[in-house]
């Protein structure tokens, strides 16, 4: 049995982990986390997914994590890299899916994850994940006369752009073709932009209502055109992806996973 921290828990994520971790027979909700001043705190945690399950939401992260086995975090990177700091220091895992970091922030990740167990990804569906591998293949054979463009769709509440997994998908072509995407990427484009160079990346970003998380890249080519789509219609695929990593770190003192490695995808 898995005792279970829940980051953010009045957040979409939170909610939809409660949910996960409640159908989970090999884990169990040991504490549940909201910011100070949150109008959650004191509640019980079950009553935001309609069922009270006797755990009453805090605000005091290291009373929240003592004793536990893994710490899910959904929230902001700056909130997930302060949990990261006592998690590293309770010794307990982490499970995180906040997107948004910068690259100084993931080196942060990667050092806690020489103390702890950390499965740190972009998008824990296992349909995405799969998706990844689709687009290494179509990269590499596609790899000369198609021009590739990242189109995601989000609901109106997300705050950052693109999205964590439009990024990932993004370096996974990068990687395929031997390019850096930091080198080849292109965010937007706006007035005379001049022709499309061969070599770049592009990304999209629409944002409205409550699209819970769509994704395509487009490989055009002259006279045909491939695209690899995914499209979430429920937050329990990512939920449940977090729970069945949080399983898979069980047996794992620490090292930095993804889940490519969750999945056995790698
Ligand atoms: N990896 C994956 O599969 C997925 C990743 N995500 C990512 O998860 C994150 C959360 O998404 P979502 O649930 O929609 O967001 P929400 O805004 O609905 O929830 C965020 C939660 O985190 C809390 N929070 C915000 N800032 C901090 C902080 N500094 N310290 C502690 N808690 C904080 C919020 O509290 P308050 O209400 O007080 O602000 C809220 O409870 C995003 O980065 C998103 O991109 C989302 C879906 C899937
Ligand atoms: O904020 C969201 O909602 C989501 N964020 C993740 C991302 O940034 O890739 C994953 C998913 O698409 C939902």
């Amino acid at each position: 049995m898995q005792n279970i921290v829940i980051a953010g828990s009045s957040g979409r994520m939170g909610r939809a982990l409660i949910e996960a971790v409640s159908m989970s027979p090999d884990a169990r909700l040991y504490a549940a986390l909201e910011r100070a001043g949150s109008v959650y705190v004191g509640k019980d945690a079950g009553e935001l997914v309609g069922s009270p399950c006797g755990v009453m939401i805090t605000d005091d992260p290291a009373k929240a994590i003592a004793g536990s086995d893994v710490f899910i975090d959904f929230t902001r990177p700056e909130g997930t890299l302060e949990h990261m700091a006592l998690c590293r220091q309770l010794g307990v895992k982490m499970v995180i899916g906040t997107t948004g970091f910068s690259e100084d922030q993931k080196l942060q990740i990667a050092a806690a994850a020489q103390d702890i167990g950390i499965v740190f990804a972009p998008n824990m569906s296992a349909g995405v994940n799969l998706t990844f591998k689709l687009l290494e293949i179509a990269a590499k054979v596609l790899n000369e006369g198609f021009d590739i463009e990242v189109v995601e769709a989000h609901h109106r509440h997300k705050v950052d752009a693109p999205s964590g997994t439009a990024l990932r998908m993004g370096e996974v072509v990068a990687q395929a073709l031997g390019r850096n995407l930091a080198d080849c990427a292109v965010y937007g484009r706006e007035g005379v932009t001049g022709e499309r160079s061969p070599s770049t990346i592009g990304f999209a970003t629409v944002r409205g209502g409550d699209i819970v998380g769509d994704h395509t890249v487009m490989f055009a080519g002259i006279g045909e055109r491939v695209e690899i789509t995914h499209k979430a219609s429920s937050r329990a695929t990512f939920a449940n992806g977090a729970v069945r990593a949080a399983h898979f770190l069980g047996g794992r003192k620490n090292g930095l996973y993804d889940m490519q490695d969750v999945l056995g995808l790698r």
